[in-house]
């Protein structure tokens, strides 16, 4: 079993888009970013290279490469996904906190576990989302962006009878 930790951050601004998890949430403003800028996907994305001691997203999408100019965070995802399974792993489990004074997550909680749970190739079941405020503290409490953790489990795969 391996175990990853993932974390990243992204400054509100406006004219973008707000996507977490792979999901399109409404809000008057987006996050800034040379890619789309989910922090979601980008902390569950460091915290599966992470368990693996692969590097970071850094590492192998660089911010100053023009090709993930825009880039979608869930095809990176699945580049991610990809190589989790080549070195004979799976997911266990994925466990996601969202630090965010606003806007409200609990409603779009439900299709962000799907949308990561198809990503990783695993069940509902097995991803976690949670929210919380900052309680007015600090940069996310000031809403000058969006914060994510995310800790991964992964299992070897079963058809490699690891
Ligand atoms: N952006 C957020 C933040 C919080 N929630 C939900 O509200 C609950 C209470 O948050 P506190 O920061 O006051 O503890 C939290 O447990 C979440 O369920 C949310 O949906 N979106
Ligand atoms: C995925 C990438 C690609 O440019 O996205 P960014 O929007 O730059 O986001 P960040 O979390 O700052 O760095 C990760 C990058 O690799």
């Amino acid at each position: 079993m391996r175990v990853g930790l993932g974390f990243d951050v992204h400054r509100f601004a406006a004219g973008r888009k707000l996507v977490l998890g792979g999901v399109a949430i409404d809000s008057d403003l987006g996050l800034e970013g040379h890619s789309d800028a989910d922090v979601v996907l980008h902390a569950l994305m460091d915290a599966l290279l992470g368990a693996l001691a692969l590097g970071d997203i850094g590492m192998h999408f660089p911010n100053s490469d023009p090709a993930y100019r825009g880039a979608d965070s869930k095809e990176l995802t699945r580049r991610v996904v990809a190589m989790v399974q080549e070195a004979g792993y799976e997911v266990g489990n994925a466990d996601v906190m969202v630090l965010a004074e606003t806007p409200k997550i609990a409603p779009y909680v439900a299709d962000m576990r799907a949308s990561m749970a198809q990503l990783l190739g695993c069940e509902t079941g097995q991803v976690s989302v949670k929210a919380t405020t900052m309680e007015r503290m600090g940069f996310v409490g000031r809403k000058e962006g969006v914060a994510a953790q995310a800790v991964v489990l992964l299992q070897p795969r079963k058809e490699d009878g690891k």
